[in-house]
């Protein structure tokens, strides 16, 4: 069994957050980026959303030219948002649905319906060197079309498990499972997000096949208490503890199979 240590990408869009509510210089998402990469983040992820209400066009400029490590960038597949990442070619585009009366991110890009567009948008990327990902619900038929458009990562979207209460969050969480297990078999890469925060997200790290989580309101919220770098570390060390523990369920459950076949 060869598996990659889990990565985390954190999201910044919330210290923008608090910047837009006063209109300040402060707190500057630049920073927050650099600070997370020094604390051991994978990469840095930023939604400019088209109504500009956290990241700024700024924002994304200047995180491209200082960051160390990958600026995975969520957008919606318009006009302006493309040609915006052709010119910054972040390594990673996760290309996300939007609304604009929308708190946050409220379900996963239909690649479906929107298929001719999507799959335009994944050649024009990928011809500048982008590496495409659909943020997706995890529905079998979603993970089909992101593959037949031509995407090579898929980011599960995880607010549905998130925000579910009882006997739901089992039935969430084995939605998400047989969505890593599918779309691996297809040979996407497989990440997940949204909604995840220190209490809910060894369970997903645990999944087989999952890639890379991305963090954002739970670590910029606990950031407050305990400050950014000490935020991310405990994030990561959370997610690795969940991933070392799917390892461990998954080498006992071969053997278990192993030793009723002799
Ligand atoms: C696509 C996604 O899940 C993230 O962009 C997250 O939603 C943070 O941004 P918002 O809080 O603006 O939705
Ligand atoms: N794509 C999900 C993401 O970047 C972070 O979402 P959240 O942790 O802020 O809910």
């Amino acid at each position: 069994m060869l598996t990659t240590r889990i990565q985390l990408g954190v999201n910044i869009d919330h210290i923008a957050t608090l910047r837009q509510a006063r209109g300040t210089r402060y707190p500057d998402p630049v920073q927050a980026a650099l600070l997370a990469e020094e604390a051991g983040a994978d990469g840095i992820t930023l939604h400019l959303r088209e109504d500009r209400r956290h990241i700024q066009e700024r924002d994304v400029e200047l995180i491209a030219a200082v960051l160390n490590t990958r600026m995975n960038l969520e957008m919606a597949v318009t006009e302006e948002m493309i040609a915006l990442a052709e010119r910054l070619r972040p390594a990673d585009v996760c290309l996300v649905p939007e609304k604009r009366e929308e708190l946050t991110t409220e379900g996963g890009l239909d690649v479906i319906a929107g298929r001719d567009a999507i799959a335009a948008a994944c050649r024009r990327l990928a011809s500048v060197g982008c590496r495409v990902s659909l943020f997706i619900d995890p529905e079998p038929d979603q993970i089909a079309a992101a593959q037949a458009v031509g995407a090579p990562v898929i980011e599960l979207h995880t607010g549905a498990y998130a925000e579910a209460q009882g006997d739901a969050r089992g039935v969430e969480y084995a939605r998400l499972a047989a969505a890593a297990e599918l779309a691996s078999e297809l040979g996407l890469v497989v990440n997940a997000g949204h909604g995840l925060h220190y209490h809910n997200v060894e369970a997903i790290a645990a999944i087989p096949g999952i890639h890379e989580l991305n963090i954002g309101h739970s670590i910029i919220a606990r950031a407050l208490f305990v400050g950014l770098k000490e935020a991310v570390v405990e994030m990561k060390r959370l997610m690795v503890a969940g991933q070392e523990a799917g390892l461990v369920a998954q080498l006992e459950s071969y053997d278990e199979d192993h030793d009723h076949d002799h």
